[in-house]
């Protein structure tokens, strides 16, 4: 498709020109924009695809160089960034150095906050209102959020409607109803939802349902057909808006989010609204592309594909080591089809974290909590307390909401409740949103939980039964990629033991976590280059295995740490502190890992490969090391 209107928009201002016609247009040139980001990248689609028309009618109907609008979680941030002046640069999206996937501050001034985790934004959005109200009140900005269904039920977006209602501050919350999350959406807000779909749209007869139900000694004095009418409005209030109405906010819709003229019109309406105002808009997931609004779990992030005139898409082929993430859910369901006290917990990535066969398989032991990663954890100590094995399988960056129930229902009654971290490191082309780098320093900290890592595909089965079998709680984290293989006899999994893959006379490599095969290969490249390296597997952090490594830290020259985690506070940190506390020297230890600041998107490897924790990285710090430390002649190590 040639772009005509598109490249013509360099701010929503000059959407203001364009005819009904041309905005329609419009509407099919980003829809098209989308497809070609996709057909090359693994980018959000459905989401994106879905909200074109409530992007524009939004841009229209309000000014968002001044008033305030958040995206909530931000993945349906795309549409919105091609008419805020990033066209130019839209296909950079996701690539290192390119747009964000999200919204983000540093690229434009229509991007408020940096986000990508759900549920934020009606309190964010209330906060820049109430802030507003008190510095700059005769700018009377408005104050819009737009949220999902799969983000309504996280308990924060709850939190958020209970206070605008006391603050009754002027707030525009727009429920962006498409029927799913990633999966179908799930629990008792999702039924409710799905009642109100059988309400009619609005048209605004229903303006003020206050006042129909005033009306309602009234309806004998009203013809036939009117009281049909007023069934569906009182149907569609009880259905619809019921709940948010008792909440204190005023509810209008359902409108049809494809129609983008009955859009502009519920928007010009509750713009002059007083007090907050939830209106709730159908869309559909995948709109405009048809293979993705009939699958629009594939197509949440689909892998690249072509177009097919015929087949309708091509996906192009993925790599061919199994990622971590289904060697454990593999593991998960051969654990539960052998102990049928293990249960699994995912919240509302049942598909990311690969659990469809475990759904399919054991209904009665899976638990989809939705979007309350805080919940899932608290309910899992509840079934671990009641005798069961509870398996929490969250993002790292997503468990992140549940510290303080990691804290209080969990480690602090000692519960075995495993946490199984996925995406723990670098995440690639999310970005500083979704890098898993912080969870070794926010496990470690409460006494009690095992902290481990496996360090290669073959440490998954053994590490998650060892959990099985130990009587409180575990952590286990891996990240985004295919597992490699160390080729090796394996030494079993004992609680607080480490796996000495060799000694080296030099130096010595301890990896917690996936990057040991890098460090495998880094030390059989030394070799060549005349520098004998040790690697050592740590699988666990805590407790840490103090035998092994201060025997490296003590008789080779010196001890690499490597983590795919913040330094602070991460394994290198607990290294060097238990060395500190048992008075060895610690000046021949360096920790390599995510340094302290956030880290850009990109492919993981170029971005491991950044920060030196490739195999090319680990080798120049092993001869740096060398250099400092080393104690043999100089002269026959090639650098
Ligand atoms: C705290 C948190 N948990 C999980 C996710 C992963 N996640 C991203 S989008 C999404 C579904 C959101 O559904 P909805 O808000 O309805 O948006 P839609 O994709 O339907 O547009 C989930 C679970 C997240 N971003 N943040
Ligand atoms: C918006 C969001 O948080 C998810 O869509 C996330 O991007 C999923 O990540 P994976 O693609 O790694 O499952
Ligand atoms: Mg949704």
């Amino acid at each position: 498709m040639e772009y005509q209107l598109l490249p013509m928009i360099g701010s929503p201002k000059e959407l203001e020109s364009l005819s009904e016609d041309q905005l329609t247009q419009l509407a099919a040139e980003i829809r098209e924009a989308l497809c070609e980001i996709v057909s090359d990248r693994p980018a959000h689609f459905a989401s994106n695809l879905g909200v074109v028309e409530l992007c524009l009618a939004l841009h229209l109907t309000f000014d968002f160089s001044k008033d305030r609008l958040i995206w909530d979680t931000g993945h349906q941030i795309y549409p919105h960034k091609l008419i805020t002046g990033r066209y130019p640069q839209f296909n950079t999206i996701r690539r290192k150095g390119g747009l964000m996937g999200y919204p983000n501050p540093e690229e434009s001034e229509y991007d408020l906050f940096m986000t990508g985790h759900a549920g934020a934004s009606v309190s964010t959005v209330l906060g820049l209102k109430a802030g507003d109200d008190l510095l700059t009140p005769e700018d009377n900005r408005k104050a819009v959020a737009v949220l999902g269904d799969g983000a309504l039920p996280s308990g924060v977006v709850f939190e958020a409607f209970n206070n605008a209602a006391e603050l009754n501050k002027d707030l525009l919350v727009i429920l962006n109803d498409n029927e799913m999350g990633i999966c179908p959406r799930v629990g008792g807000l999702a039924n409710y939802l799905d009642k109100a779909r059988v309400a009619p749209f609005y048209n605004g007869l229903k303006k003020d349902v206050s006042w129909l139900l005033n009306k309602v000694p009234m309806i004998g004095e009203s013809a036939a057909e009117k009281v049909g009418q007023f069934k569906d409005a009182v149907k569609s209030f009880l259905h619809g808006g019921m709940l948010f109405e008792e909440m204190g906010f005023r509810y209008v819709g359902p409108v049809d989010g494809h129609d983008l003229r009955a859009l502009r019109k519920a928007m010009e309406m509750v713009k002059e609204v007083k007090g907050p105002v939830l209106l709730h808009v159908f869309t559909e997931k995948g709109h405009g592309f048809k293979p993705a609004s009939e699958n629009p779990v594939k197509f949440h992030t689909p892998a690249p594909f072509c177009r097919d005139s015929e087949v309708g898409v091509v996906f192009q082929k993925k790599g061919s080591s199994p990622a971590y993430t289904d060697l454990v859910s593999d593991s998960l369901h051969t654990m539960m089809e052998k102990d049928k006290r293990v249960c699994v917990l995912t919240a509302a990535m049942c598909q990311g974290n690969k659990l469809d066969q475990i759904r399919e398989d054991y209904p009665d032991r899976f638990f989809d909590t939705g979007i309350c990663e805080g919940h899932a954890v608290a309910f899992a100590g509840g079934m671990a307390k009641a005798g069961m094995r509870p398996v929490v399988d969250i993002y790292s960056t997503f468990l992140q909401r549940s510290f303080d129930h990691i804290f209080q229902e969990v480690a602090l009654q000692n519960l075995p409740v495993t946490f199984c971290l996925d995406r723990a490191g670098l995440c690639g082309p999310d970005g500083p949103t979704h890098h898993g780098v912080f969870d070794v320093s926010y496990m470690r900290v409460f006494p009690n939980i095992s902290v481990m890592a496996p360090g290669d595909s073959l440490d998954i089965a053994p590490m998650l039964d060892f959990t099985m079998e130990h009587n409180g709680p575990a952590s286990i984290r891996y990240p985004k990629t295919g597992a490699e293989t160390v080729e090796r006899t394996l030494a079993p999994i004992e609680y607080g033991k480490s796996e000495v893959l060799r000694w080296g006379e030099d130096g010595t490599f301890v990896a917690f976590g996936a990057l040991f095969p890098a460090c495998v290969a880094a030390a059989d490249r030394l070799a060549k280059d005349g520098l004998d390296i040790g690697v050592v597997n740590a699988r666990f952090l805590r407790p840490l295995d103090t035998e092994v490594i201060f025997k490296a830290i003590q008789e080779t020259n010196f001890v690499i740490t490597v983590e795919e985690n913040t330094l602070c506070g991460g394994f290198g940190s607990t290294v060097l502190e238990a060395a500190n506390d048992a008075g060895l020297n610690t000046s021949t230890i360096k920790r390599l890992g995510i340094p302290d600041e956030f880290i850009e998107h990109g492919e993981r490897g170029e971005l491991l490969a950044d920060l030196g924790l490739d195999v090319a990285g680990l080798m120049a710090t092993a001869h740096q090391m060398n250099s400092k430390h080393g104690s043999r002649n100089s002269d026959s190590i090639v650098a």
